[in-house]
């Protein structure tokens, strides 16, 4: 195949996916067709010479087109766990926004918002500012050949950019991001306060590389890194008596807020699943707060929409310890393409 029909069959899978557990008998024929109508909302090719019927019906609204499929679709058939949803997600808007390929979004450093926004209109891109450093781009745009200086900006999604709110550092604090990964939060925190004592941990080593070579294009270069399993018992071992302002905690999880990038994840995923994050994300929990100060604040994060790796891991965290939720909640995404996060601040 040249690299067009590779684009059209891995648009057509996305599609086929979007659908989550709807239609899972039909022939895999008819469940594509039914996918590239309910995820396009402007003419299609490939609907055009297979069931040009539907491709002239393609521009209605969505709810209209559900109704010209074969039998209905609820929102539990394209995402079955809608009773396990956090109490603030709109299951209705959440579902049906999984038949959509969100968007990229880019937080721009420091004051550069007109610089990067004109090189933008310079390639006649189209985006969307929200607030004073937020971009949102069609998914498609290759950004690192538009915007040639990797220090202006990160690639981060809206919801994620949106935690920030919560984490208020102060010049001179030790933090600690205990699950960094290739530090997408970090950077975010560092750029809040540079003068903060970053200390940022993961379990993987090679992830470790990958925030090392991110803050060197960013031009961070003030903090330390460690490999740590937050489940192991070996912390007091690495970390001594250090006791940290504030620790964020991003933790891992089913990421069923972004199962919109990845919806074949709606098919494979298996409802026990959310039980076992809730326990690792416990054990993690009761492993890091020791090593808070008095008077601390823990930023609890996941990328989950499952209240028993939200809400119930909160409740925990106030039977276990001294720390009270203070602020935070779900972080929809739905309603402007990106991801849904959950993020509260504890102190
Ligand atoms: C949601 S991701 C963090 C994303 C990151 N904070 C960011 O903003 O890009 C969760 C991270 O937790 C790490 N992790 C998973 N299990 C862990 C454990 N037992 N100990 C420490 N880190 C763990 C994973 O390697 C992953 O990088």
């Amino acid at each position: 195949m040249g690299g067009r029909d590779r684009r059209w069959v891995s648009q057509l899978v996305y599609e086929y996916f979007r659908l989550g557990h709807w239609g899972k008998d039909m022939p895999v024929k008819e469940r594509i067709i039914s996918g590239v109508f309910l995820c396009n909302t402007s003419d299609n090719d490939f609907l055009r010479a297979i069931n040009s019927n539907l491709n002239d019906q393609v521009t209605l609204p969505l709810n209209e087109k559900m109704q010209l499929l074969p039998g209905s679709i609820t929102p539990e058939q394209l995402f079955p766990w809608t009773r396990a949803l956090s109490a603030d997600v709109d299951a209705g808007a959440f579902t049906t926004a999984l038949l959509k390929q969100p968007r990229l979004f880019i937080r721009v450093r420091g004051n550069r918002l007109n610089k990067v926004k004109a090189l933008l209109d310079n390639a006649a891109i189209s985006y969307d500012v929200i607030g004073d450093q937020t971009l949102s781009l069609p998914n498609s745009t290759k950004i690192e050949s538009l915007l040639p200086d990797k220090s202006w900006y990160e690639i981060q999604d809206a919801s994620s950019q949106a935690t920030g709110a919560l984490f208020k550092p102060q010049k001179d604090e030790k933090w600690w991001d205990c699950c960094a990964a290739s530090g997408g939060k970090s950077i975010l925190l560092k750029d809040q306060q540079p003068g903060i004592q970053l200390l940022a941990s993961d379990i993987r080593k090679s992830i470790l590389e990958n925030l090392r070579q991110r803050f060197a294009a960013a031009g961070i270069r003030q903090y330390d890194t460690m490999v740590a399993d937050l489940t192991a018992g070996n912390l007091p071992t690495l970390l001594g008596k250090r006791q940290f302002d504030g620790i964020l905690l991003d933790a891992p999880c089913s990421g069923s807020g972004t199962w919109g990038r990845t919806p074949e994840s709606i098919s494979f995923f298996k409802e026990e699943e959310i039980g076992r994050f809730q326990q690792l994300q416990q054990r993690i929990v009761q492993n890091v707060i020791p090593f808070l100060k008095k008077g601390g604040v823990l930023i609890y994060i996941t990328c989950s929409v499952f209240r028993q790796e939200n809400e119930e891991v909160i409740q925990f965290i106030e039977q276990v310890s001294g720390l009270r939720k203070q602020e935070g909640g779900i972080i929809p995404g739905y309603d402007k393409g990106a991801d849904t996060m959950f993020a509260v601040r504890m102190q």
